[in-house]
């Protein structure tokens, strides 16, 4: 056997959630930030996305995060996110999955009962915070990038569904927010591949009709998300919501998604519906929960902004060698619409 390339991944997931985290392999990956990496791999190396996304050796649900040193004095490492279609600046289960990478696997050194690392994302530093006791990461919690909305309650028009009324919000990834209720939906498993459906038109009718420009990076992706929101619930005096989030190219996020939730935070604040530093749980559509809040208000160029903390916990399930033969007719694996949605 010789193979071309040999990866070491980790196999991680985030509550439900894939992070597969490559900690070796990929060789020198050439940029001063994190967001130059990830233009770099993006436009010169996206077979190794393929590779490892894309069957036979990837599936729809599989994220992936390649491990990286940051030139960033701050940062004690870097990570660029590689999903199904896109390259997101920013995604907040795949961090919680580095983050306990890093730390369980040995890589950078776990303090007990708390190590703080800073992680250069191509959104920029990401400060983590994990809780850990007899070598296991329990809890990380991160502070996410500046949030902020972009269009409060502006009209789109849908196929098949007629006029609706959405908020667009950036997150980290930018998403179509739209009232679980308003589509007859109520977030529940068996609904899931009904909920793929509209949120693809949803969001692909969205990125068509509504104009956005992150103003500190013009190059961050626009609109490729769907998140059904439920309604807030107080419970025992915590703010509590399901939600989903519809992934391209068609699926629902099973972790309750951490750029998806950082959206939901700008908006729930701009809507004064969630006060600063007040815990919101957002439940996602398997029952996992993130632990959510406003940090702090701040500004990203016109649009007022929230700074999220995300907490949640991730689980490694494999550590293994994913290798490519150079013989294998599928070296940058293929796509099915059997599982693979087609739009946007
Ligand atoms: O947690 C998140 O932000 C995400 N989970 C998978 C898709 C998004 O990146």
């Amino acid at each position: 056997m010789r193979w071309k390339r040999t990866l070491s991944v980790v196999d991680c997931h985030a509550e439900g959630e894939s992070g597969k985290v490559i900690v070796g392999g990929v060789g020198q990956v050439p940029g001063q930030t994190m967001f130059d990496k990830r233009v770099f791999l993006e436009t010169q190396r996206d077979e190794i996305r393929k590779m490892v996304l894309f069957e036979p050796r990837g599936a729809v649900w599989h994220n992936a995060n390649i491990i990286l040193p940051s030139n960033n004095p701050e940062a004690d490492m870097g990570f660029v996110i590689l999903e199904s279609t896109e390259y997101p600046a920013m995604s907040g289960s795949n961090t919680m999955c580095v983050a306990t990478v890093l730390l369980e696997t040995g890589i950078l050194p776990m303090q007990e009962p708390v190590t703080n690392l800073v992680l250069e994302s191509p959104a920029g530093l990401i400060r983590v915070e994990c809780q850990c006791k007899d070598g296991k990461v329990l809890k990380v919690k991160l502070v996410n990038q500046p949030a902020f909305v972009y269009h409060r309650d502006a009209m789109i028009e849908v196929p098949g569904l007629g006029s609706l009324r959405v908020d667009i919000s950036y997150g980290g990834m930018t998403y179509t927010c739209v009232d679980a209720a308003d589509v007859g939906m109520q977030i529940k498993p068996d609904e899931a591949r009904d909920l793929v459906d509209l949120g693809q038109r949803i969001k692909t009718a969205a990125a068509e009709q509504l104009q956005v420009e992150h103003p500190e990076n013009p190059a961050i992706p626009g609109i490729t998300q769907t998140v059904f929101c439920g309604p807030l619930r107080r419970e025992n005096g915590v703010v509590r919501s399901k939600n989903a989030v519809i992934v391209s190219p068609g699926r629902c996020d099973r972790s309750p998604c951490g750029t998806g939730s950082s959206a939901r935070l700008a908006l729930l604040h701009a809507r004064g519906e969630l006060a600063l530093g007040e815990t919101f749980i957002h439940e996602s559509i398997i029952g996992s929960e993130f632990a959510c809040k406003v940090e702090a208000t701040t500004k990203v160029g016109p649009y007022e902004a929230v700074i999220p903390s995300i907490a949640g916990q991730a689980w490694i399930s494999g550590l293994y060698q994913m290798g490519l033969d150079p013989t294998d007719p599928y070296q940058q694996g293929f796509t099915l619409s059997d599982t693979w949605f087609s739009a946007l």
